[in-house]
Formats: C-alpha cells, structure tokens, sequence
C-alpha cells in the first residue's frame, strides 16, 4: 500500500492510497478521511460509493463531508468506482466499463475476470481498512445514483455488516431502467432472474418475512434530470410499503443530480449515520 495524497483538513486528514486489489486484481485507489479521534482512539467508518463517471476523488472533492466527518469522529473511505487500467475490459460509453462497476461481481466475458466490486467493497476494502489504519469494524454505507444502488444493495445482501444504510438519488430499480438493463445484460448476462440479487426493490422484497430490516434512508432532489428515467424512487417506496420495510424518501425540492445537492445535505447523513455507529 503506498498513499498518493495527504491533506489537513478540519483538525484530520484527508488522504489517498492505493494498492494492489487481489479481488479485482488490479491496482486501486481509495480516499479516507481520517478524523481527529483517529489519532487516539478506533473510528468507526462510513463507506462511501460514488455514481457513474466518479473516480475516488469526486466525493472527496465535492461532497464536503469532512468537516461533519471529524465533529462526528467518523472515518469516512471512499473507493474508486470500478477495476482500473489498460489490462482491464472497458466498452465505449460512461455507463459500462471503467468508471461504471455497479457494485456487483460480473459473470460473463470479458467482465468477469476483474468486475467483482461487490466482494470488493463488502471485504477486501474494510479488511485492508481496519488493520492498516486506526478504524474499528463498526461500518454503515451510502452512496451517490449507481453508488447509491451500491450502498442500498450492499447492506441488503450483507444483513448485520452494516449499522446504517443511506443513498443520495439511487438507481433502486436497476432491472427496469437502461442503466441498469445496459449494465445488467453486459455484466451478468440474459437471465434476468441472475439480475434479482443486485436489484434493491428485488431484495427488499425477498427480504419480507425477516424480522430484521434495516432502515433505508434516501434523499432524491425533485429537479434531478435522471429522476424518471433512471431512479424512480416510488418503486422503492411501493417495494418497502408491501414488505413492511422501514424506508424514509426525502423529496428536495430545486436540487438537481449534481454534487450541489450532496454537498447541501451529507452533513444530514454523516450524523445519521454517526448516531447508529455510536449506538450500543
Ligand atoms: N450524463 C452524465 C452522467 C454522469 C453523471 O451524472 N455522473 C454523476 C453520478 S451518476 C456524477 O457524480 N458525476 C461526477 C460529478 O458530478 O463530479 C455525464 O455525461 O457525465
């Protein structure tokens, strides 16, 4: 591991690093925002997946996080969005191939040698994060549109990895909308019934009778240009009020798709998430 930045920021660090991923087995790069706490003491650590496009930098960048990182004495870790590098597949188009991983382990050529950023970002990342830095293995999760389906999916599939989950303007429902159906046909094949395990409506509903369900909070701005066409929360909000799945939709009204909108409304999310890390 050798780390590539290093900035003060708000009495902490805001850092970049990279290493050679054995899952994805490529070399990969990786933000984290090491607060002042992290100095004498174990940090919780909230996981942030970024959207289509994004490298480990947009959010680090943008979002602002930091400052609401260090009052809350939250690690915040931010990975790139796919495998990286020549030797990698990649396709013409921002949304498949680098830059656009989903957030899920591909089985169909080319893709499946390096696009498992699922198994990535479940255990490989927070493996190498706790025991390189002063990180405890309590973790929560969110994300931005395909980091958000990430965030959503992730702590679905993982029940009790994560203590809190939210998103900023999710893809919910990746199997009904081309982002998703792009990704899905590329990455995994034909068989849609493959695609049900990485589509967050499909999981809420398979996850019906569990007595444990962990909130899914999401905030979507109103005039965000993908919002019909690619996000479509209201499938969410029907999944979770047929399985009794605690869900809170935060409509913004003006906000739009952009990092002005994260920017507005991560300091909201780093203390929810925060008070659930903290909980006993
Ligand atoms: N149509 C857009 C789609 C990409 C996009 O909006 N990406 C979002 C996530 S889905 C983002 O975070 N972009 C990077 C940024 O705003 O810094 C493009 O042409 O780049």
């Amino acid at each position: 591991m050798k780390k590539v930045q290093e900035h003060a920021s708000h009495g902490g660090m805001q850092e970049v690093w990279q290493h050679h991923s054995h899952t994805l087995g490529c070399d990969m790069r990786f933000g984290i925002y090491l607060p002042p706490h992290a100095v004498h003491a174990q940090c919780p650590v909230l996981y942030w997946l970024s959207g289509l496009t994004c490298t480990e930098q947009n959010f680090i960048t943008k979002a602002g996080a930091q400052r609401y990182a260090a009052e809350h004495g939250v690690i915040v870790v931010a990975p790139d969005t796919s495998p990286r590098g020549v030797a990698v597949a990649d396709a013409e188009g921002y949304d498949l191939g680098q830059g656009a991983g989903f957030y899920l382990n591909a089985t169909q050529a080319p893709w499946a040698e390096n696009y498992r950023m699922h198994d990535y970002v479940e255990r490989e990342l927070p493996d190498l994060v706790e025991a390189h830095f002063s990180a405890s293995n309590r973790r929560s999760i969110s994300g931005h549109s395909m980091g958000g389906h990430g965030a959503l999916v992730l702590a679905l599939r993982n029940p009790g990895r994560y203590h809190s989950v939210s998103a900023f303007s999710p893809i919910v429902a990746p199997m009904q909308v081309p982002w998703g159906e792009k990704a899905f046909i590329a990455y995994l094949g034909d068989d849609r019934d493959a695609w049900r395990q990485w589509d967050a409506c499909e999981l809420v509903r398979a996850a019906a009778d569990s007595a444990n369900k962990l909130p899914l909070l999401v905030d979507q701005g109103e005039a965000d240009e993908f919002l019909d066409t690619q996000l479509r929360p209201e499938l969410l909000e029907a999944a979770c009020r047929q399985s009794a799945h605690p869900f809170t939709l935060r409509r913004r009204a003006g906000y739009d798709h952009s990092y002005y909108f994260i920017a507005s409304f991560i300091g909201e999310h780093v203390a929810y998430h925060a008070a659930a890390l903290a909980d006993r």
